[in-house]
């Protein structure tokens, strides 16, 4: 029973074993009444549910908390506890005051009789008749009902008690007696008579009165089935009750079901999130692993590298091993070297001693020494004033000497320059240009003296070779031979040239007016010689000059002098007058030429500019340059045809000599020298006037030169016959140095002119010196 008991409560299913299935479980826990399951499992169940009630309260938290709990404790819960409580149950109905288990009993032993109902109970106990018909049903439902039947009649003395023992099983409380005695089934008389009169119609009276006896005793029965169908009743009651707390239990449980089915849900989810972190985590493993292996193998190459250097690192320390056994002896040398050392450095600490013994008796020596040398230093500073006063003197005595000396040599350098003579002429020859070497005529025979021999006897010789026909028309060369003071070459350049004339820029600073003519033909190197190009090695002789004075002017601030300078820059076009530095683009002002008493020439409305540096003097080439590259555009390319005159005028005083000077230096670039016929003027009115003109004032200037060699100085020389030697007529009088390049070109088709330029170089050069005169010098 027991066993059927837990079958009974067991799940059906174990498909969810940790879950409890509340649908399944339910009928296990429905009262007796619901499920026609006999009573006293009912109450079982019912009193397991009770007892239950407290410790299965925790089961659905449990439940809730683990998808296990909730099987196992409805294994726990519902079923073992069950049928141990059935089995306490069963002791508790056989103490209870109830016929119930008898007869249950009964109905057990009849096979497949159904257990009576309460209405039957009720029916039962109103009627007689009823528990006969029960009686009788009890007595025809088997085989063996008619010895029953026999057994019930013929056992009417037996107390009901006593026969309530023996109906139930022996122990049993008394409180059974009744259930078996209904099963007996005590029927009234009457109903006996009628069903079973053929035996007991002949009974006697006496058997009537006990039967009355009975009735009451079943009357009281009745009343006692009464009491307990009350409390059947009310044990129902609870049942229902119990039934009311399950089913909320139940749905507690089916809740809790749900929320873990959705555990589930969510667990299996997070199962599959897992898995694929899993997965990951699994193939970043075995990245790593790889990863792993490779630094595996790199450790084991690197292992393999250390082994070899720990080979050799073997080796290393091996020798230095040996070297240290070496180092050991030497130790132990050194060592020796150490201890002797000491010893010397005993002896020399004794010495040492010995020395500042010395020391300190010097000390007291230097003491006195120092105020022996205090009084020396007195004596010494004494002597110096006395030197400092003394090389004053000297000083004085020598820069006196100096300036008598700078007076000399002034005296001495003017004195060679007159020697040399104040006319002088110099011829120079330019290279033949790059287009000119194509030339068919060539180069003219030009051939130039010993240069040795010019040094020593300061004349140069140039030799022109031209072949002409004569009147018969045979051919003759002429050879024609001319001296100068010196003939540079072709391939003398700027530099060499401005050597032979710089001492005439030192005789400007010592007061004298100096006057250089460049003359030849057009493009025979006039403007190169005297302006140059714009390379330093290029110079001509005008920057040349210039800068040179500037540098022997500061050189002589030592001695005394100062200097200031001024320059004017004019032309000469067809003997008119312009003033190259002029504010306009041209010059239309009238100049005119005035000569003081004192013999000082001016030029009237011309610009003076004042120079102190090389730059200002570059300002003003430039300037004039312009103006006539201005007026060449306006009247024809006239640069050629032109003279240019370039002024410095320099004035120097000298507060401690008390002398003064003021020198001027002219540097002239001549018109070309082209004859009349050579010229190209032709028919060309403008061009013949200005060839006309340019010859006048080149004759004039030969003319005046003539006069002052055929000295004339006293008598008539022609400045006049031209504006050009009126305008230089302080710088050819006589009281200046003259010196005039004849610029030569290397042409033979230039041959003519160039002999023309010769001879009129010639002429200039054949004029005696006159002697130089000194401006305002004192000495
Ligand atoms: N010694 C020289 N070395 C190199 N080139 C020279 C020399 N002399 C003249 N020249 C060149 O020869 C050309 C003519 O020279 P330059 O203009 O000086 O002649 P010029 O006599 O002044 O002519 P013009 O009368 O037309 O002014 C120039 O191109 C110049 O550079």
């Amino acid at each position: 029973m027991a066993e059927e008991q837990e079958n009974m409560m067991q799940p059906p299913t174990s498909r969810l074993p940790r879950l409890a299935t509340p649908t399944k479980s339910a009928p296990s826990l429905r009262p007796p009444s619901v499920v026609g399951r006999p009573a006293p499992l009912g109450l079982a169940m019912t009193v397991a549910g009770e007892k239950r009630k407290t410790p299965s309260s925790p089961v659905i938290p449990t439940a809730k908390r683990t998808a296990s709990g909730p099987s196992a404790l409805g294994k726990s819960t519902l079923t073992k506890p069950t049928a141990s409580t059935a089995r306490k149950a069963s002791g508790s109905a056989a103490a209870a005051p109830t016929g119930r288990r008898p007869a249950t009993r009964s109905s057990t032993g009849s096979t497949g009789s159904t257990p009576p109902s309460n209405a039957a109970m009720r029916a039962s106990s109103r009627s007689g008749s009823a528990l006969a018909t029960s009686g009788r049903r009890t007595a025809s439902g088997s085989s063996s009902a008619s010895s029953t039947a026999t057994t019930t009649r013929t056992r009417p003395a037996v107390a009901p008690p006593t026969r309530g023992v023996t109906a139930s099983r022996a122990g049993r409380p008394a409180r059974k007696l009744p259930i078996s005695t209904t099963a007996a089934g005590p029927s009234r008389p009457k109903p006996v008579a009628g069903k079973s009169g053929i035996g007991t119609g002949m009974a006697s009276a006496a058997q009537f009165k006990s039967h009355d006896g009975r009735l009451e005793n079943v009357e009281k029965m009745v009343d006692g089935f009464k009491e307990l169908l009350e409390q059947e009743k009310s044990k129902i009651n609870s049942l229902q009750t119990s039934h009311t707390d399950l089913q909320t239990i139940l749905l507690n449980a089916q809740n809790t079901e749900r929320e873990a089915r959705k555990d589930l849900s969510s667990a299996s989810e997070e199962l599959f999130v897992m898995r694929a972190a899993h997965a990951r985590e699994v193939d970043d493993l075995e990245r790593q692993i790889q990863r792993k292996d490779r630094e595996k193998r790199g450790l084991e190459e690197e292992l393999g590298d250390s082994r070899d250097e720990l080979g050799r690192e073997r080796e290393v320390v091996r020798e230095l091993k040996q070297t240290l056994a070496q180092q050991s002896t030497q130790h132990m040398t050194l060592s020796a070297q150490l201890t002797a050392s000491q010893a010397q450095l005993s002896a020399l600490q004794t010495e040492v001693e010995r020395a500042t013994l010395a020391v300190s008796a010097m000390k007291a020596e230097l003491e006195v020494g120092k105020e022996k040398a205090c009084e020396a230093e007195k004596r010494a500073d004494q002597s110096v004033v006395e030197v400092r006063e003394e090389c004053d003197r000297k000083v004085a005595a020598v820069e006196e000497e100096l300036r008598a000396a700078e007076s000399i040599r002034r005296k001495l350098h003017n004195q060679v320059q007159e020697l040399k003579g104040n006319i002088r002429v110099f011829a120079r020859v330019r290279p033949a240009l790059a287009h000119e070497l194509n030339n068919p005529e060539g180069l003219a025979d030009i051939a130039y003296g010993d240069e040795r021999l010019a040094e020593e006897t300061g004349q140069s010789h140039l030799t022109v070779k031209s072949r002409s026909e004569s009147a018969m028309g045979k051919e003759r060369e002429q050879v024609q031979q001319f001296q100068f003071d010196r003939v540079f070459q072709p391939k003398h350049g700027q530099k060499a040239v401005f050597e032979e004339i710089s001492m005439l820029s030192q005789s400007v600073l010592d007061g004298y007016n100096v006057c250089i003519f460049a003359y030849g033909q057009t493009g025979s190197g006039k403007s190169w010689t005297m302006e140059g190009g714009d390379l330093s090695d290029d110079l001509g002789m005008i920057p040349r000059a210039i800068d040179m004075i500037f540098t022997v002017s500061r050189q002589l601030k030592d001695r005394g002098w100062n200097y200031t300078m001024e320059g004017t820059f004019l032309e000469v076009y067809n003997e008119v007058i312009n003033d190259l530095l002029g504010s306009g683009q041209f010059d239309t002002k009238k100049h005119e030429i005035k000569i003081d008493n004192d013999n000082k020439m001016t030029v009237t409305d011309t610009v003076s500019l004042p120079l102190s540096n090389t730059e200002q003097v570059s300002m003003l080439l430039e300037r004039a340059r312009s103006r006539r590259a201005v007026a060449a555009t306006l009247m024809n390319a006239r640069s050629s045809r032109s003279h240019s005159v370039f002024s410095l005028k320099v004035k120097g005083v000298n507060p401690l000599t008390d002398e003064q000077c003021e020198g001027i230096l002219n540097l002239v670039d001549l018109a070309g020298s082209e004859r009349l016929d050579s010229s190209g003027a032709g028919s060309n009115k403008d061009r013949l006037k200005e060839t006309i003109n340019i010859n006048k004032s080149l004759s004039a200037l030969a003319d005046v030169i003539g006069a002052l060699g055929q000295g004339q100085q006293g008598g008539h020389v022609p400045y006049r016959n031209s504006t050009l030697t009126r305008l230089l007529q302080t710088s050819l009088s006589g009281q200046s140095k003259t010196l005039m390049f004849c610029n030569l070109s290397p042409l033979a088709a230039h041959l003519g002119e160039t002999v023309c330029s010769l001879r009129f170089a010639t002429k200039v050069n054949t004029t005696p010196a006159g002697t130089a005169k000194r401006n305002n010098g004192k000495s």
